[in-house]
């Protein structure tokens, strides 16, 4: 007994010694790395500072979270860096700062935050738009040049100026359901010349099967609403590190009857792979009884001994256009439709540009184009007056540390290049809440003139750019030439003014009647013959 005292003396003294010591060497610790990250943090691009472990992600509204970052642009600069967790994080703000990094840098700019959820989870790493640059996404990018590139997509005008007329029945028979309609022909182009079947109705199964696909992909709590404005919502949730485990991955080391997270989307991915094998196995029946029209999944099939893909491989990057390629240009036209009833003197200039160049006998057409600079004018100014892709679409990351103006930006950098903060940048876009189309026409900047802006950057530029500005120039060029768009009036027959931004309609159903854009039908003679 005595002696276990004794033995214990020492121990306790020594204890009673080496508690201040350690608290001593943990506060020096706490201190060190405190100037370590305040030194490496003020080497960085300025912005917030943020609270240490959370960052700025307090700061950061979960819709709309492209203000936010235009605002810190604004006060910081065109280069700003803030903090989700512990993920630093760069905000472009301007096109010529994202120019230089996502573009002239694209070597170590080109690939992707790590998306656990979304992009692990529940798509076992197979959606490319969620790759990091690696041989993978090489391999998919692959199969969407091959199917997209310039050349290629004018192989598909005849496609879509077919559902570009469909579209335009429906309209004439339903204006009320125009953004329908508009989803429709986006829904039905890309299924036709990925898997070579039509859609006759956004509720046919294959569009609610994939809408479904994507909005558990892009969860969010609000309620469904239009088109574009839910596409909006749902590239907020891109941001990395909204789920838990993309702050702590650790949590993918517990035992995984205990990953809590993993069980919706797991369930989820099973139905996305037998959805998705399902027309992939469709189009292979058809290539074998010759049934097939030529397409993007045919054409992957056919190549899939030299590119090594497994089916499943090819199953999901066939699908990336459904993803990426409907609500994005049904999108694009409804904020179209919201900037005609905002500035009905672009409309008329446009209309007056159509009566010349086309005339009444014949509805425009593709060989038009060249002669059309007003109405290509409109497309540029659409997509940039509310870009739909707000952040910049899916956000990139930096692989190795870089500087850039004498600003330290980390390798494992998130990088935004905010579109909607850029396209309102009044030193490029003099009135950007205007809708001027002129200052496409009055520019001798070859930027402004091909304008690729809107689809991203580098070597992530958006694969599906051809086709979709085919698709706006062929529906922009035709709806103006057939209708004139213009305000609701209310029940005391007064105009009601349309809401400010990307959709027309609101979801509320109180506010979607007061707001509701009327689609007149056609007053010109002999537009109904044609359709
Ligand atoms: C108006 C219509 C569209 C707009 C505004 C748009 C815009 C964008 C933007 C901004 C990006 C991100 C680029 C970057 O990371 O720098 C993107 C990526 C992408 N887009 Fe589009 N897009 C449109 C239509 C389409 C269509 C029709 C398709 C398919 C045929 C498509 C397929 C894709 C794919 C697969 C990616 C991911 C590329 C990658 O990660 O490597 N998009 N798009």
């Amino acid at each position: 007994m005595l002696q276990r005292v004794t033995e214990s003396m020492p121990r306790g003294i020594m204890s009673l010694f080496s508690l201040p010591s350690a608290a001593a060497t943990f506060l020096a610790l706490v201190l060190y790395l405190v100037i370590k990250w305040t030194s490496r943090r003020m080497s960085m691009p300025p912005g917030p500072f943020g609270i240490p472990l959370i960052g700025n992600r307090h700061q950061l509204p979960a819709v709309k979270p492209w203000r936010k970052f235009a605002e810190w642009n604004r006060q910081y600069g065109a280069v700003v860096s803030i903090f989700l967790g512990s993920t630093p994080v760069i905000v472009l703000g301007t096109a010529q700062a994202a120019w230089d990094l996502l573009e002239k840098r694209s070597d170590i700019y080109s690939s992707r935050p790590r998306f656990i959820l979304a992009g692990e989870i529940l798509s076992d790493k197979k959606r490319g738009l969620m790759l990091p640059n690696n041989d993978h996404w090489r391999k998919w990018r692959k199969v969407l040049h091959s199917g997209f590139h310039i050349r290629r997509a004018e192989t598909y005008r005849e496609i879509q100026s077919l559902e570009s007329k469909v579209m335009m029945y429906q309209v004439l028979n339903d204006p009320k359901q125009y953004e329908r309609h508009l989803q429709r022909f986006a829904a039905s182009v890309v299924t036709s010349v990925t898997y070579g079947r039509r859609v006759d109705s956004v509720d046919e199964w294959i569009v609610k099967e994939n809408m479904e696909a994507m909005d558990s992909e892009f969860r969010s709590n609000e309620p469904k609403r239009s088109i574009a404005l839910r596409f909006r919502i749902e590239v907020t949730v891109s941001i990395p590190g909204k789920y838990l485990v993309e702050s702590w991955p650790w949590l993918l080391k517990l035992p995984r009857s205990l990953q809590w997270f993993r069980r919706e989307p797991e369930e989820r991915r099973q139905r996305d792979i037998n959805f998705l094998m399902h027309l992939f196995n469709d189009v292979k029946t058809r290539m074998h009884n010759n049934t097939i029209p030529d397409c993007l999944t045919a054409q992957t099939i056919a190549n899939q001994d030299q590119s090594g893909m497994t089916d499943l491989e090819v199953a999901y990057a066939v699908s990336s256009p459904f993803g990426a390629g409907i609500e994005t240009t049904a999108g694009t036209l409804t904020t179209f439709i919201l900037a005609m009833l905002h500035f009905p003197s672009v409309m008329k200039k446009a209309q007056a540009e159509l009566e010349a160049v086309v005339g009444f006998d014949r509805m425009p057409e593709y060989d038009d184009q060249d002669n059309l600079p007003y109405i290509k004018a409109i497309v540029n100014e659409t997509l940039r007056w509310r870009p739909v892709a707000a952040l910049g679409g899916t956000p990139h990351a930096v692989i190795a540390d870089d500087e850039y103006n004498g600003m330290f930006i980390p390798e494992g950098s998130t990088i935004f290049a905010n579109l909607s903060g850029i396209m309102h940048d009044p030193v490029m876009f003099p009135f950007p809440d205007e809708f001027r189309p002129e200052r496409f026409m009055e520019t001798s900047d070859p930027r402004m003139k091909t304008f690729e802006l809107p689809f991203g950057f580098g070597r992530r530029i958006c694969p599906g750019m051809h086709l979709a500005l085919n698709s706006l120039i062929i529906n922009v060029s035709r709806i103006l030439w057939a209708f004139d768009i213009l305000p609701a009036l209310d029940r005391e027959s007064k105009e009601v003014k349309p809401g400010e931004f990307i959709s027309p309609f609101p979801s509320d159903d109180q506010l979607k009647i007061a707001s509701l854009a009327k689609i007149h039908g056609i007053s010109r003679t002999g537009s109904t013959h044609v359709l």
